[in-house]
């Protein structure tokens, strides 16, 4: 789980206040489409496709503004996150995929619809939560930072051990004692995305993560990205403004519309899921992109 006070003070309120509350009656039925059944035989029923981790069904948002007025900022999500899935969601500024990404952290909670987990997430542990920003403890070390949420744990020597892999899995590990002010910008996101992950959350929630960086460390940070991935297989869920970023990482690609944000579309990526740099320089990647910038347009 995430460290970030925020994050910490909703859990402190999950722990007090029984199940996730985002876990009401569904109002509307969801609209992914499940993946195609392979080698099914005739009169054989196909298995049950596994219940879908994560399961939107129905998201209504309306904010009240400070003015009185109410804003729609989204309207009938359906959306199915598998375990194992790389998702990414994009769409124009202000179509609320903010909004969406802190009802399924749990950090909002009124709205009507359900937010369902195939197994409740443990308060405080199970949701790691990436922010553009990555707010480390300026008085902590790089390995104080990450080990935060561990602290407290009687396996101190598990935990150090923990952390000290998480560290050498994006390239820190001569770091651990640094502060985050001896850091690079892309050094400190790296250490908050492994502290997100410390706990081992079922679901890893990135809010434009790579979006403050120049284009060299975004590059760099993908590849810990997919790294993480190869190795921990977690659910990840990302916003981008990058067409390029979500072909790039994303198994799956959400498209919302404009205000009120709705689901316009959920595209497959066409590309095999061991991208490396030269992915980038494939057609069918520009041709993906391509498309994807064109529904935004
Ligand atoms: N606390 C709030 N009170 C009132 N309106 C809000 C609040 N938070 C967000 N909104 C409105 O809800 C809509 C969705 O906001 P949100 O931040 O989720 O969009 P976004 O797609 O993440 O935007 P961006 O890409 O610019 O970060 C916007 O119109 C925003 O003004």
């Amino acid at each position: 789980m995430s460290t970030d006070p925020e994050v910490e003070r909703h859990f402190h309120r999950m722990e007090h206040s029984g199940p996730h509350p985002g876990n009401r009656p569904r109002l509307r039925s969801h609209d992914v489409t499940p993946p195609a059944p392979s080698g099914a035989q005739p009169g054989v029923p196909a298995p049950a496709p596994p219940r879908p981790l994560l399961s939107i069904r129905g998201v209504d948002k309306r904010y009240r503004t400070a003015k009185g007025a109410t804003v729609q900022a989204l309207e009938g999500i359906d959306l199915d996150i598998a375990e194992g899935e790389i998702v990414a969601v994009i769409g124009p500024s202000g179509c609320g995929k903010s909004t969406l990404l802190r009802m399924v952290a749990g950090l909002d909670d009124d709205y009507t619809g359900a937010v369902e987990w195939r197994r409740p997430p443990r308060p405080g542990k199970d949701i790691g939560f990436v922010f553009q920003e990555p707010a480390l403890l300026p008085w902590r070390s790089v390995a104080g930072n990450v080990g935060l949420g561990l602290e407290g744990r009687k396996d101190l020597e598990g935990a150090e051990q923990r952390v000290a892999e998480l560290l050498d899995l994006v390239g820190l590990g001569d770091f651990a004692k640094s502060y985050p002010k001896e850091l690079s910008g892309g050094m400190r996101q790296r250490t908050a995305i492994v502290r997100a992950l410390a706990y081992d959350p079922q679901i890893l929630l990135m809010d434009e993560p790579f979006g403050a960086l120049d284009a060299i460390t975004r590059d760099r940070l993908h590849d810990d990205i997919l790294r993480i991935w190869e190795r921990t297989r977690k659910t990840i869920v990302f916003v981008t403004h990058s067409v390029e970023e979500a072909a790039y990482l994303a198994d799956r690609v959400v498209v919302m519309s404009a205000r009120p944000g709705r689901i316009r579309a959920v595209h497959r990526v066409p590309l095999h899921r061991d991208r490396t740099p030269a992915t980038r320089e494939l057609p069918e990647f520009g041709r993906f992109a391509g498309m994807l910038r064109g529904e935004l347009a």
